[in-house]
């Protein structure tokens, strides 16, 4: 039955605004291909999972750049350009926030928001190249560095991105600059990995593409399966991808970014010393601590140094002791086997993140010199230009995650993700809010649930964690102090959105807002502790390597002081984020992964509805619930319910069909939740209009009579209407709900049976 139902491009405009409408017209849209939809200012992109190059390209940028957003279908385009428009109009920044699970399509909606920015910017440039396009060309190598096959997406960003491209108003909107920063890359994936996933593509790009002549500078073995941090999965090719071909693109990146042959040789070499570190094993010395063993380590030891730069005997020694300060004066104590093993992934770990960034900076470098020509470089903050400058920023961030066992990078991701929620809800509200203001209807009642409670919990005073950065100053603390910790905490066990869970003890449960995720603190301290090694600090800040010695450049004195955990640092590079999109006029892009295989033209519902969900866009829908959820042109209202009316309708035969009106003024009954949209476009005749509204001004008089029709009776019995009864019945089915769908059923019949007697009562009038 739903076949002959019309599928919309703006949800909004459902007349049937809940879950099974929702999902009923995104699923019959991406079956025939529609893959975008609003729901109002939202852009819904349900991933394709195949090529759809008919979709995209110089032309269709064009058509939406000269269109109004109503003329053409739903498009990312006609999200770029409606960001790029209100710049020049406004004269405002504006933000454009991507967002989605893993797999869900993000990068790439992101690089075609980027290339459709950077094609409108260029139209009023002489140089094609601009910053932005820089910044287009310098994906690869991010990717190389940043990505990494998960269970979920064979290349899937472990870091959030946000790219600003700037624009000169003035100029009619020419691109003037770019800058790209990077959020929380998932550096523990360098030291430990599992079965079917990889680690980041650039170790087995460098294993099986470097030429003979690296391969032995860098001491580089045959197979991926002789370096123990690569080792721990079997997963080293990827289908469809050859190690060797992305080897030579990712150089052909890093030389876009203007690196010689000597920098992209220092850049490689230091990663091939991150794979040697782990190949550093240790044994116990007869009780008096740690020291590298045998053959193999001692190979693995003097490849990593030398490619650090430094001698093998100090390695060993940062790796295998602790200086320890006494009144007279400092003393080397021996590390335990594991304490060694973990000063080794600390450093192969540290070593990589920063390398990370600093390709960061020099993407950026690169991006400044592109615009400027100057070759002078800008500077790793990619160089804003001066005031008058607009930006368009681009956030591709992780979504919200929930595994079996969910660890501190989870916790970090979430606080990301309620961040961005209580932005998104603070905007669907106003929008919502302009909405009913404009049509004149009262707004004072609705309410939102907001998620201040849960952003106390993670990251108010004395929250998750502050209590984690807390107990991280104790060297000795355990995980099993730390959930004791959460659980004797006033502040934590009296938050409503925190779980104590029994068993095992490390863990623990928060409520967010997309669903219930149960923590485990078994790594949080670890994972937390972001501070470099004092002695490996000193040691690599001394290396013969001069890309080695900027990586670790002594920190002013101040800073090495300071304590630093990635908790803090997620908490102060969010805040820095919310600080800028809060100057900005946001737009939303809502990336949904439609099946977990990644199949093309598959629709799993309960898999997306789980997404609609995490996404917000069922909070959404609910804010719009909250007030009036059923919204039908007024035409199409009086079609249905005219048998509710006592007297005859007059004027039956004047009133416009469904889909010939679109807009006018509106009506509403009280708190009925019926909003009734009366319309009238420009086209009708003023006696076609008039006719429809007497007879509106007739139901709706009718309907406050009679108590029976009043209030929430009213509403229900136009929410079983046949369309959405048999939208909510398939929906219900869909999620095996059958008693609620038997009874909806029974509800849909009820009513036909209804609209049988009041016709039947209405030919005895
Ligand atoms: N518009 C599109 N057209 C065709 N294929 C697409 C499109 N968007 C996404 N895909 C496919 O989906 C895959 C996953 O997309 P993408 O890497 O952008 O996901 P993501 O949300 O960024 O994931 P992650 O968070 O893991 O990085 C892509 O490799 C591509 O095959």
């Amino acid at each position: 039955m739903p076949g002959i139902l019309r599928t919309l491009q703006d949800m909004t405009a459902l007349s049937f605004l809940h879950e099974p409408g929702v999902l009923w017209n995104l699923q019959s849209r991406y079956k025939r291909g529609d893959i975008y939809t609003y729901t109002g200012s939202i852009l819904i992109a349900v991933n394709p999972f195949r090529p759809v190059p008919h979709l995209y390209g110089a032309n269709v940028i064009d058509q939406y750049r000269s269109s109004p957003r109503e003329q053409l279908p739903p498009h990312v385009y006609a999200t770029a350009c409606a960001a790029f428009r209100n710049m020049i109009r406004d004269g405002a920044g504006q933000a454009i926030l991507v967002t989605g699970e893993s797999g869900a399509g993000k990068t790439e909606t992101a690089k075609l928001i980027m290339a459709c920015l950077t094609h409108l910017g260029a139209q009023h440039s002489s140089s094609r190249h601009s910053g932005a396009g820089a910044i287009l060309e310098s994906n690869p190598l991010l990717e190389a560095f940043g990505n990494a096959k998960t269970l979920r997406n064979n290349n899937s960003s472990r870091f959030g991105k946000y790219v600003e491209i700037f624009f000169d108003p003035a100029a009619g909107g020419m691109v003037t600059g770019a800058a790209v920063r990077t959020y929380l890359l998932e550096r523990s994936r360098v030291v430990a990995v599992n079965n079917p996933e990889r680690s980041f593509h650039i170790f087995y790009q460098l294993v099986y593409g470097a030429s003979p002549g690296d391969r032995a500078a860098w001491r580089l073995p045959e197979s991926a399966s002789d370096f123990a941090y690569l080792a721990r999965s079997s997963c080293f090719t990827l289908p469809g991808q050859c190690n060797v071909e992305e080897y030579h693109h990712t150089r052909r990146a890093m030389s876009h970014i203007g690196l010689s042959e000597q920098q992209q040789s220092a850049v490689l070499a230091t990663v091939a010393a991150v794979l040697h570190l782990g190949n550093i094993t240790f044994t116990d010395s007869d009780g008096e601590g740690a020291v590298v063993a045998g053959a193999p380590g001692r190979r693995a030891l003097e490849a990593a140094a030398e490619l650090l730069g430094v001698e093998p005997e100090p390695l060993a020694e940062a790796l295998t002791t602790r200086q320890i300060q006494t009144p007279e004066g400092p003393i080397a104590t021996p590390l335990s086997v594991q304490a060694a093993v973990d000063a080794r992934d600390s450093m192969a770990k540290v070593v990589y993140a920063r390398l990370f960034e600093w390709l960061v900076s020099a993407i950026n470098t690169a991006v400044d010199e592109a615009h400027n020509g100057t070759g002078a470089g800008g500077g790793s903050s990619g160089g804003t230009p001066p005031g008058r400058h607009l930006s368009i920023g681009l956030l591709d961030i992780y979504g919200f995650e929930s595994f079996d066992v969910n660890d501190l990078e989870q916790l970090c991701i979430n606080l990301t993700n309620e961040k961005l929620q209580q932005h998104f809800n603070q905007h669907v509200f106003k929008w919502e809010q302009a909405e009913y203001e404009r049509e004149g209807v009262d707004w004072s009642y609705i309410s939102f649930r907001d998620n201040a409670e849960v952003l106390d919990l993670l990251e108010g005073r004395m929250g998750l964690m502050d209590l984690l950065d807390e107990l991280c100053r104790f060297p000795k603390a355990s995980a099993e102090d730390l959930s004791h910790k959460y659980r004797s905490s006033a502040a934590v066990s009296a938050n409503p959105r925190f779980t104590k869970l029994n068993r095992p003890a490390t863990a623990f449960g928060v409520e967010h807002y997309a669903g219930s995720v149960t923590y485990s603190t078994q790594n949080f301290l670890e994972k937390n502790r972001d501070y470099v090694v004092a002695e490996h600090q000193s040691l690599l800040g001394r290396s013969r390597r001069p890309l080695l010695q900027e990586l670790f450049a002594p920190e002013v004195p101040a800073a090495q002081f300071q304590f630093r955990s990635v908790s803090s640092q997620c908490r102060r590079q969010l805040a820095e984020l919310m600080s800028a999109l809060s100057q900005l006029q946001p737009h939303y892009v809502r990336c949904i992964k439609p099946n977990p295989s990644g199949a093309p033209g598959e629709f799993n519902a309960p898999y997306s509805l789980h997404q609609l969900r995490c996404g917000g866009v069922m909070e959404a829908v609910r804010i719009a619930c909250a007030g009036y959820s059923y919204r039908r042109p007024f035409a199409a209202f009086l079609e249905h319910f005219w048998q509710l009316c006592p007297e005859p309708v007059h004027a039956q035969e004047d009133t416009p069909r469904v889909g010939e009106v679109d807009a006018g003024p509106q009506y509403h009954l009280g708190h009925t939740k019926v909003f009734l949209r009366a319309t009238a476009a420009a086209a009708l005749e003023r006696r076609r209009l008039a006719a429809t509204n007497a007879a509106a001004t007739t139901i709706q008089a009718h309907l406050r009579r009679h108590q029976e029709f009043r209030q929430e009776r009213a509403a229900l019995i136009m929410q079983t209407t046949w369309r959405s009864a048999v939208i909510r019945r398939e929906y219900l089915f869909t999620l095996r709900y059958w008693r609620a769908a038997v009874r909806i059923q029974t509800a849909w019949r009820g009513y036909a049976a209804r609209q049988l007697y009041l016709q039947a009562r209405k030919g005895n009038v």
